[in-house]
């Protein structure tokens, strides 16, 4: 297998007067395919390091490479197409935009990177959504579904441009535990189908161990490496 992910030295510290270090020289890498995920308590720096990875933050310093691209390297418009093409985002709070219908809420990656979609789009968005579970509310508006089939919209969602990589903040923080092993189980499904590198923060131990690797942080400092 081939690293996707790779952070050398990575150091955050927010704020320029009162300085608040979050992150200290994290050095990680992530095999192509796997299925991770990153455990802390709260405020150990789990969010600050995905939005890192994700770009939507940046490391004060330190380097992120992925695929083996220094993201330093890369422009704004290299930057926003990596976002949208080999990154996937879930995040606790879906964030769907209510006056859209689900399948609406799917296509909505691909028609902000294409402009338009096409038949075959539409087609593929349905077999995704097929594969959550959500034929048959796919029409539905997005405020007019439970928690757990939003949030099955919101993956099916990350998954419209086939990203390499899917990086998930607590995607199941706001479910019961019945929905958050399914979501679990879809998300394993996923990582095994086609082949989808997984990096999952979740506060939730049972679900942490079922992944292939543990990473914990604490206080910033990468505590725990646990591989299977
Ligand atoms: N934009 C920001 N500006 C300033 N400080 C921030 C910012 N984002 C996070 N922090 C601080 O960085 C620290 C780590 O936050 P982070 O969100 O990464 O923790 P976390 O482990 O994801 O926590 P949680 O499990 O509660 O989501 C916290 O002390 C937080 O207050």
């Amino acid at each position: 297998m081939s690293k996707i992910l790779e952070l050398r030295n990575v150091n955050k510290i927010y704020g320029t007067e009162i300085k608040n270090q979050v992150l200290y020289d994290i050095n990680l890498s992530f095999e192509e395919g796997s299925f991770n995920s990153i455990i802390g308590q709260s405020g150990s720096g789990k969010s600050t390091l995905l939005n890192i990875i994700g770009t939507l933050d940046k490391a004060t310093s330190g380097d992120v490479y992925i695929e083996g691209r220094d993201i330093k390297k890369m422009s704004i418009n290299q930057l926003a197409d990596y976002r949208n093409k080999t990154i996937g985002f879930v995040f606790q709070f879906h964030y769907l935009l209510p006056e859209f219908t689900a399948l609406e809420n799917v296509l909505m990656p691909y028609r902000i990177q294409n402009g338009k979609v096409s038949k075959e789009i539409v087609r593929k968005a349905e077999e995704i959504m097929n594969l959550v579970g959500l034929e048959k509310v796919k029409n539905n508006m997005a405020t007019k579904m439970s928690g757990g089939q939003q949030q099955r919209t919101a993956i099916a969602r990350a998954l419209i441009n086939n990203p390499r990589i899917i990086l998930a903040d607590e995607p199941t923080g706001n479910l019961d535990s019945d929905s958050t092993e399914t979501i679990y189980e879809l998300l394993r499904n996923i990582n095994e189908e086609y082949k989808t590198t997984f990096l999952i923060i979740t506060h939730d131990r049972r679900i942490a161990e079922k992944a292939d690797r543990i990473v914990e942080i604490k206080d910033g400092k990468i505590n725990l490496d646990i591989k299977k």
